[in-house]
């Protein structure tokens, strides 16, 4: 980050991470405002938006056949502009009018996925303009987690962050401010749970409603000797109720392959880093961020398989937004390096 770019950064009132789960608005002098996933419920019949965010979240897989829930944003790039408009607009309604009103020039600092594609871009651009942003600031969202993770980018020795978030995992080792290398890897918490949806449907026959994934969760930070947890589906072939128990071992087992990808993504970022750097890295460690951080058990795979200590970010799932926050607020002081004159 130059203090040019950061210079720009700070001239912004709002920053936003338009996440495939969850959207996080942050807004200067006031802080993270809104964070609510990005889901939007639409009646087909008027086209008229009915819910967006939690509400919408609760409608899920259980709406009749004139309400359909869609997800605007997919993979961390809006897909559908119109409907993330519409959703953006009714989740900071009144959060932002005040900033809106008294800065009609309106600056907007957004996160994007890293190696974001021109066309990802301008949707996001397209997106924020759209709602009355004047001029629209593009972060990798790496950068933006370190910073909001309270790792020192800026210093001359490495960081590494590995962003755990719902479509992807980005991984990325940074120094003096800028990224030296990184990978992203399409497999994210929705791969994980996808994963062991299909795990009980071919082992169990059985059909796992969304919100019965979370005692999955637990069971995994259960002892490897207990039980595991109770889980309550639908049967495949009678389409009846009923509930099965499912081990901790069974589930790690069916997390087995996604968890592998995140591992191999963080040995190629390594292996693409100057050896000075990795040594750097010996001691400072690796640093989780992003909603899928917390799934138990990750840090130890992690720990395990690169012999690194691995740390958990305080509130992993905001890091991004509280970065770009944080650079807007100018708390992140850019590195003068002095000319030599030579
Ligand atoms: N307690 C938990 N245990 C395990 N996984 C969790 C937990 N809480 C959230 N997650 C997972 O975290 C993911 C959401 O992470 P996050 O909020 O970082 O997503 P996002 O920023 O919208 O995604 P992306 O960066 O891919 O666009 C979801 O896949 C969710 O299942």
């Amino acid at each position: 980050m130059t203090a040019q770019s950061l210079e720009q950064l700070r001239r912004c009132t709002v920053a936003v991470d338009l996440g495939a789960a969850r959207t996080r608005v942050y807004v200067r002098g006031s802080g993270l405002v809104v964070d609510e996933p990005s889901i939007a419920a639409v009646n087909t019949h008027t086209g008229s938006l009915i819910a967006v965010g939690s509400l919408a979240q609760q409608m899920s897989g259980r709406t009749p056949k004139h309400i359909r829930v869609v997800r605007p944003v997919s993979g961390g790039t809006v897909v559908d502009i119109d409907m993330a408009q519409r959703m953006l607009r009714v989740l900071v309604s009144d959060k932002i009018r005040k900033a809106w009103r008294r800065n009609p020039m309106l600056r907007v600092a957004v996160c994007l996925p890293h190696d974001a594609e021109p066309i990802a871009q301008r949707a996001a651009v397209e997106t924020l303009t759209g709602i009355g942003a004047r001029r629209v600031e593009l972060v990798d969202i790496l950068v933006a987690a370190a910073v909001g993770c309270g790792l020192p980018v800026e210093q001359p020795e490495a960081t590494m962050i590995v962003m755990c978030g719902a479509a992807s995992t980005q991984v990325a080792v940074l120094s003096l401010g800028s990224i030296v290398a990184a990978e992203k890897v399409l497999v994210g918490g929705d791969a994980i749970d996808y994963a062991v949806v299909q795990h009980l449907r071919s082992r169990h026959e059985l059909m796992l409603p969304t919100q019965g994934l979370h005692p999955l969760h637990l069971a995994l930070s259960a002892d490897p000797a207990a039980d595991g947890a109770e889980v309550r589906g639908r049967d495949v072939a009678t389409g009846l109720s009923r509930t099965v128990m499912v081990s901790t071992s069974q589930v790690r087992e069916a997390i087995h392959t996604p968890l592998t990808a995140v591992i191999d993504a963080i040995g190629r970022v390594l292996r693409g880093c100057p050896p000075d750097l990795v040594a750097d890295l010996v001691e400072a460690g690796v640093m989780l961020a992003g909603g899928s951080a917390v799934l138990p058990g990750l840090d130890r795979m992690i720990a395990d398989s690169t012999g690194m200590r691995v740390r958990i970010a305080e509130n992993p799932d905001v890091c991004a937004v509280m970065g770009l926050g944080a650079m807007l607020e100018g708390r992140v002081q850019p590195l003068h390096l002095d000319p030599l004159g030579a």
